[in-house]
């Protein structure tokens, strides 16, 4: 059964990046992966002076805002990273906050969709037809965390024999 999430007070709301789960990611404490994602938009970039504002948000929904501003410049390859950068912080979400790796880990093998009407990269956008990227990743990451555990399980069993 397809699993189906968006806002952070949805079923399974901890996959949103607003959710209340703060990372660490090259030496600075993101509040959230929104944050994160949103300031990357704008390294190495003439508008860089924003990261800092970016990083201080009050909330995931202003860290957006700012990220979105139509008028600041972003990276020029900000296309081609941005789903790297999307993953390594969503991976370091996961790893960092062990109850919603539990809640990972117990989707099993389900198809993971962001329910977003409006996103048709991230999400699966209003008609269903778009990329899922976002969820994309979450299962990628999921599969990741899986094998980290069963060579942490193999390598456990072998020191013991
Ligand atoms: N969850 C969620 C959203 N979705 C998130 O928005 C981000 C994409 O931003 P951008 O690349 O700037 O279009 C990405 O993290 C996607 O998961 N957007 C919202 O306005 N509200 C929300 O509750």
């Amino acid at each position: 059964m397809t699993i189906y999430f968006y806002k952070v007070w949805q079923p399974y709301g901890c996959f949103s990046n607003f959710s209340d789960h703060g990372i660490y990611m090259q030496g600075t404490y993101w509040s959230t992966v929104e944050h994160y994602y949103q300031a990357q938009k704008f390294a190495g970039s003439t508008d860089a002076v924003i990261i800092p504002v970016i990083c201080s948000a009050e909330s995931p929904e202003e860290a957006a805002a700012l990220g979105r501003c139509s008028t600041r410049k972003l990276r020029r390859d900000w296309d081609l990273v941005k789903t790297q950068v999307m993953r390594e912080a969503v991976l370091k979400k996961f790893l960092t906050h062990g109850d919603i790796k539990e809640i990972l880990l117990g989707t099993g093998d389900e198809l993971l969709v962001e329910n977003s009407p409006t996103d048709y990269f991230w999400g699966c956008g209003l008609n269903k037809t778009g990329q899922n990227h976002l969820g994309k990743i979450l299962m990628s990451v999921r599969e990741e965390i899986r094998q980290l555990r069963f060579s942490a399980v193999i390598s456990a069993e072998y020191l013991s024999q």
